[in-house]
Parts: C-alpha cells; sequence; structure tokens
C-alpha cells in the first residue's frame, strides 16, 4: 500500500567535472521539490516563475514519468494531483531536467507502494535522461561515477572530500544539453581519448583519496569542452585562469553553460575567485549570476507536507556557504 501523498526535494547535479562525460557527477545544494497525489482530476501546478513557459497539461515530463513508471510496476496510473518548485534553472547545466525526472519517480514511486527498489530507479531515470552522470547524483547524492550501455547502468557512490565545496557561475542564458551535444563531434583523435582516460582515472582517484592538490590537473578535458567552449563567451578564459586565482579546479557543469569551480571549505580567496569569475565572464560579454554551494550528500529526500517551499514566500537564493 502506497502513501497517499508523497513530497520529495531532489539536488541539482553537476555532471562531467571536466573529463568524466557522461561519467562522473556531483549533487549540489541547490533544489528541486515535487509533490504528488492522487486527484479525482489531472492538474499540475507549476510555483513560482524558475519553472515559466513549462506545460501544466499531461504533455508535462512530470506526469510523463510518473506514468513510466506505474507501466514498469504493471500498475494503472490514477490521476495525480502534481505541484512543483524549483531553485534549479532550466537548461544552465545543472541538471534541471534530471531533477524533475528523479522527482516524479520517486514521489510516483512512493504513492505506487515502492514497486521499484533505488536501483531500478537509476535504470529507469538513465533510460528517460540518456546519460546517468545527472539523475545518478540526484539520486544518490554525494559524487557518482557510472557507466551505461544503452540499456544498462552500473554506478559507484563516492563520500565527497569534507573539504570540497563549489562556485557556480551561471550565465543569464539558456543552453539546451541537446545543443550542446550536437557541438561534439562523432570522433576524437587517439591521443585526446588517452589524455581523458588518464585525467578521468586520476580525477576519481584524487577525489577518493582526498588528494585536492592534484584536483586541477585531473579537471582538464579534452572531450567536450573544447567543442563547447564556443558556445559561452568567457568559458576558455575562466577554464584557464581560475586556479591561479584560488579554485582547486574548474570545468563546465554539465553541458553548460554554467561554470563550476570547485574551491576548499573556508578558502580565504573565495572572493578573489567570484571577482576573477564575474570580471572574466563579464568582458567576453557573459553576464552571470554567482551561487556557493556544498555537495549534497542526501539525494532525495522525503518531507512533511507542510513543508512544501510553495507554502511560504521564498528569499532570494544567495548560496550555502559563508561570505
Ligand atoms: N520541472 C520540469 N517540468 C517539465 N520539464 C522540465 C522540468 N525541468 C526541466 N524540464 C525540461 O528540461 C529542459 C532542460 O533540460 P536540459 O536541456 O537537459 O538542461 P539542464 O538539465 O542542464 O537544466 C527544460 O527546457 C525543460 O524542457
Ligand atoms: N554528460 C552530459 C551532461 C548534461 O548535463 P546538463 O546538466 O547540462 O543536462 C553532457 O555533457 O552532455
Amino acid at each position: 500500500m502506497g502513501m497517499t501523498s508523497v513530497l520529495v526535494r531532489v539536488p541539482a547535479s553537476t555532471a562531467n567535472l571536466g573529463p568524466g562525460f557522461d561519467s562522473l557527477g556531483m549533487a549540489l545544494s541547490l533544489y528541486a521539490w515535487v509533490d504528488m497525489r492522487p486527484s479525482s482530476s489531472t492538474v499540475i501546478r507549476l510555483h513560482g516563475d524558475g519553472l515559466d513557459g513549462i506545460p501544466t497539461d499531461k504533455s508535462n515530463l512530470l506526469y510523463k514519468v510518473a506514468g513510466l513508471l506505474y507501466e514498469e510496476a504493471g500498475l494503472d496510473m490514477p490521476e495525480l494531483e502534481i505541484n512543483m518548485y524549483s531553485e534549479i534553472p532550466l537548461a544552465r547545466g545543472l541538471g534541471s531536467s534530471a531533477s524533475a525526472i528523479v522527482g516524479a519517480l520517486v514521489a510516483a514511486n512512493e504513492l505506487a507502494g515502492c514497486p521499484l527498489d533505488r536501483e531500478g530507479l537509476l535504470q529507469l531515470a538513465t533510460r528517460l535522461e540518456g546519460h546517468p552522470d545527472n539523475v545518478g547524483a540526484s539520486l544518490f547524492g554525494g559524487l557518482i561515477v557510472a557507466a551505461w550501455d544503452g540499456s544498462r547502468a552500473d554506478l559507484i557512490r563516492l563520500e565527497p572530500p569534507e573539504q570540497l565545496q563549489a562556485i557556480v557561475a551561471i550565465p543569464r542564458f539558456q543552453l539546451e544539453t541537446e545543443k550542446a551535444r550536437h557541438a561534439l563531434p562523432t570522433e576524437l583523435p587517439m591521443a585526446d581519448a588517452v589524455f581523458n582516460i588518464g585525467r578521468t582515472s586520476l580525477l576519481v582517484a584524487a577525489l577518493a583519496s582526498g588528494r585536492l592538490d592534484l584536483i586541477s590537473r585531473a579537471m582538464q578535458d579534452r572531450l567536450h569542452q573544447p567543442y563547447r567552449a564556443p558556445l559561452i563567451p568567457g568559458m576558455a578564459e575562466v577554464l584557464a585562469g581560475a586556479a591561479d586565482h584560488g579554485a582547486l579546479g574548474a570545468a563546465l557543469s554539465g553541458a553548460g553553460p554554467t561554470l563550476l569551480a570547485v574551491v576548499e571549505k573556508d578558502s580565504p580567496r573565495l572572493a578573489e575567485l567570484e571577482a576573477f569569475l564575474t570580471e572574466t565572464l563579464g568582458a567576453a560579454g557573459t553576464d552571470a549570476d554567482l551561487l556557493r554551494l556544498k555537495p549534497d550528500l542526501y539525494g532525495p529526500v522525503i518531507l512533511d507536507e507542510n513543508e512544501a517551499p510553495w507554502l511560504a514566500p521564498q528569499g532570494n537564493r544567495k548560496g550555502d556557504l559563508q561570505a
């Protein structure tokens, strides 16, 4: 017997972490909330202005994903009342679509009496998103290393180093993941493939063993970032200079346009790094908003329905870390 209503909070994610294209991801302390309950007719409410333009009829992603969960479980889907609020900006490289997919899957799974375990949810979510890095991070929290062969995802979750935090610079324009994937070549030189295998392996080992000193070199990439850089004015300069301004490493977040700088907790150079990010992007004509975030360690969390953010006015998001 399932629950009669479910409110779930799901973290954003940053995919790739540089070289780990479609394989590495980290959950971030920026969230989406999905509430789902059976109803006499289907109603979808999107709260706040962050989800403007998203349909609220049965073509909505959340509704369709809930339907797939019921289908996978071999159950009839009831009409649903769905409410969602999100802090995760759309199409900026912070996994908004993955958080919506994971939120809808977890909520529908709870309503249906948990026919799928988390592993089953990962397989379904990866099939829907097409790559496991964002959905894996949103579903498990922390750092994830994943592989996908088109039909099966294998994933290991790692605890992020305690000292690791992040600054994201979010440009004020959208870049659909699909468009940023079309910028990629269909073939790569062998030397570039070898370069990425070395950096990805080193990055996973550095993160697993807390070798923060290696992160900057391990986050280099030749597989996707050089091809996506022309889509984001100032990106190449940010990636080249961030380590000189106090970052442990820097990468394009997911398919962009957001840029991720990994920083050490309590670093005295955060303000210097933020000024560098804003000025470098600004000089290239890219206005961006900065957030200080932590890794999210939990993935989806079921909350009491009174904790829905649409029940209370939202303040402006400033990020989690101390200035
Ligand atoms: N809550 C939601 N409901 C419906 N569709 C959503 C929701 N969140 C995201 N999406 C869809 O996902 C798209 C963004 O996904 P994508 O291009 O992969 O970028 P990202 O995942 O980096 O934000 C949006 O333009 C929208 O079509
Ligand atoms: N590995 C994918 C990640 C896309 O992430 P998103 O947050 O931009 O949806 C890619 O690099 O295309």
